[in-house]
């Protein structure tokens, strides 16, 4: 156990956390040199296609310093907001943090989310200073801003490339050296935490977790202490590039068990694995409940694959916990759920998965915050859809959640990010200096605002040189008002939204003639209506079409009406039919693309 080393590596997004992991796992000899290749432990394509991390990804390596060989277990975080609980999590199994800071970029808003979330499990913090290689590096500057940050010396900070492999063997000597081996009692009952779990269609369930006290062996009888479930250990191992078969994993130690679980259900992470013979005392405190900030409905094209899209659901929360649903059904759309995302690029993702890893076609509908609703009747609802908000005469007040934007920039920058800030109804509370060209604004704001396309308008106005951050604060009154859609009169329940009053007009008018751009023409008109309450606030037509693709085609090619047939079929994807129009997954989004 003395010369186990449990950390992970944290760092706002593209600081380059996933190219130093290569390094070391490279450096360490971890993987055979032929099997090498960039950001290894992206292994998701979703992850190399966007260049991101989505999952945290833990291997363990093998280091020999001073005569001594070392275990490094080593757990790889996304950066990205959105994934946070990913990196609680995994903060949870380890003693220390790599810090990596970008040198030419400086302190961004997730290098301190980040390391609050470190600190405050008592992590071992390693300042890293990466990409010195770069020529716009400005290695005094940002590490000064390290020093201000973390309250380290200088000397602390190891100065290290990626790209060039540069300081990696600094970093690993300070592992080593700097971050605490485990504690814990071999001798105590089993008390393991499973931090993480996947699916695999071969094997069933996987289980990632890490030993606080006793040890596990192969064919041991264990139990999940939250659930109550009896499992046989099958198989334990550890985690190299591959999964490591072992016969004992021992205390401090991280490690996967498969045990023939077959329902996701079953497993929770946050769950505390024991022996059924002589079981811990108690379980390990689990992770906090993760907070939803978007809501949105997702429904299976075919309406006949719902059992289906309810086991992919199940599959895919055991590998990404910070997913909640619940069933639901839309008048529009039939059943479906509705679930809970940290964020739209959250949400994408599980579209995206869902897709990939599950095979199912699936529409997203209109997403939405959660508001407080009190009503007339002195009673509270919550409602994050808004088929299920009440009728105007039953509403006392309306609150909607804000949060705290923690957004720090360059100062030229300040003005066009406060008008920004101030036309999503933002409140500036704070504006600290952190150096003479860098300024950390903070404004309370509804989420609403900013959950949508906020993020990405700050980056184009701030030309990439600001970061966000935000935290939940709670809800106050708010002026929203339920906005309708109709198509050729049928209000669709999916395309509704809750917007503020102010806005209201201005939206119904403009998501019309985003609609109309969207709608694919059929074989009869279409009228877009937006009502709020009884009132019509704004019409668009979409004009009937005689669609005959085969009139192209004239003469006799038959390998190419196929293709174009084909063409059209696929086309046909991420389509529902609400009535006798056919809506396309864009329409549903269409909302978020107003301004
Ligand atoms: N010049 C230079 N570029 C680097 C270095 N390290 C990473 N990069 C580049 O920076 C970009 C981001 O690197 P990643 O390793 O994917 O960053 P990350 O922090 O893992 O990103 P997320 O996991 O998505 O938060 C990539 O284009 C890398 O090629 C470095 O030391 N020097």
């Amino acid at each position: 156990m003395k010369n186990i080393r449990n950390f992970c590596i944290i760092a706002h997004i593209d600081h380059g956390k996933s190219t130093l992991a290569d390094r070391l796992i490279e450096f360490t000899n971890t993987v055979q040199k032929r099997d090498m290749m960039n950001q290894l432990l992206d292994d998701m394509d979703l992850e190399r296609e966007r260049g991101i991390t989505i999952k945290s990804h833990a291997i363990q390596m093998q280091y020999p310093k001073d005569g001594e060989v070392y275990t490094f277990n080593l757990i790889d975080t996304p950066g990205h907001v959105d994934f946070s609980y990913e990196v609680s999590r995994s903060i949870a199994a380890c003693e220390g943090a790599l810090l990596i800071v970008d040198a030419s970029q400086g302190i961004e808003a997730q290098t301190i989310s980040n390391l609050y979330l470190a600190i405050n499990h008592d992590l071992e913090i390693i300042p890293v200073l990466n990409k010195i290689d770069l020529p716009g590096a400005m290695p005094d500057e940002v590490s000064d801003q390290i020093i201000d940050l973390i309250g380290c010396k200088k000397e602390d900070i190891i100065h290290a490339s990626g790209k060039e492999g540069i300081g990696i063997q600094d970093i690993l000597d300070a592992v080593v050296t700097r971050v605490p081996a485990p504690k814990g009692e071999p001798s105590e009952p089993l008390q393991a935490l499973i931090f993480d779990s996947t699916f695999n269609s071969y094997r069933g369930i996987e289980v990632i977790f890490r030993v606080y006290n006793g040890e596990i062996k192969k064919g041991d009888r264990v139990k999940f202490m939250n659930t109550g479930k009896e499992y046989y250990a099958d198989e334990i191992g550890t985690l190299g590039l591959e999964q490591e078969p072992k016969s004992i994993i021992k205390t401090g130690d991280v490690g996967y068990l498969i045990s023939g679980i077959k329902e996701a259900k079953e497993v929770k992470v946050g769950d505390t694995i024991s022996h059924v013979a002589n079981p811990c005392k108690s379980a390990i405190q689990g992770f906090e409940e993760v907070k939803p900030m978007v809501f949105a409905g997702i429904y299976p094209v075919e309406t006949s694959e719902f059992e289906d899209l309810r086991d992919a659901m199940e599959k895919l929360q055991l590998n990404d916990a910070s997913l909640v649903w619940e069933p639901e059904t839309s008048a529009a759309l039939g059943f479906g759920f509705r679930c809970g995302f940290l964020g739209m690029l959250h949400m994408e993702i599980v579209q995206e998965r869902l897709e990939r890893e599950f095979d199912m076609t699936v529409i997203t509908t209109v997403p939405s915050v959660k508001f407080k609703v009190l009503t007339t009747a002195g009673e509270t609802q919550w409602v994050s859809a808004p088929s299920e908000l009440p009728e105007p005469n039953l509403i006392n007040i309306i609150e909607e959640p804000y949060i705290k934007a923690q957004i720090i920039t360059k100062s030229e920058y300040t003005g066009v990010i406060m008008s920004l800030c101030m036309d999503k109804r933002g409140i500036l509370v704070n504006q600290i200096y952190l150096t003479t060209d860098r300024v950390e604004l903070t404004f309370d704001m509804p989420l609403s605002e900013v959950v949508f396309d906020f993020f990405d308008r700050l980056k184009t106005i701030s030309r990439g040189y600001a970061s966000l951050d935000y935290e939940y604060k709670g809800y106050e009154p708010g002026y929203m008002v339920k906005l309708d859609i109709m198509l050729n009169s049928e209000k669709v329940d999916a395309l509704s939204a809750i917007v503020h009053r102010d806005k209201a007009y201005d939206w119904g008018k403009r998501l019309c003639e985003k609609l109309r751009e969207l709608l694919p023409r059929q074989q009869f008109e279409i009228a877009i209506q937006a009502a709020i309450g009884q009132k019509i606030i704004a019409r668009e037509t979409v004009k009937a079409l005689r669609k005959d693709v085969l009139a192209k085609c004239y003469g006799g090619d038959i390998s190419r009406k196929r293709k174009l047939l084909e063409k059209q079929k696929k086309g046909k994807k991420r389509m529902r039919q609400v009535g006798n129009v056919e809506i396309p997954q864009e329409a549903f989004m269409a909302v978020l693309k107003l301004d």
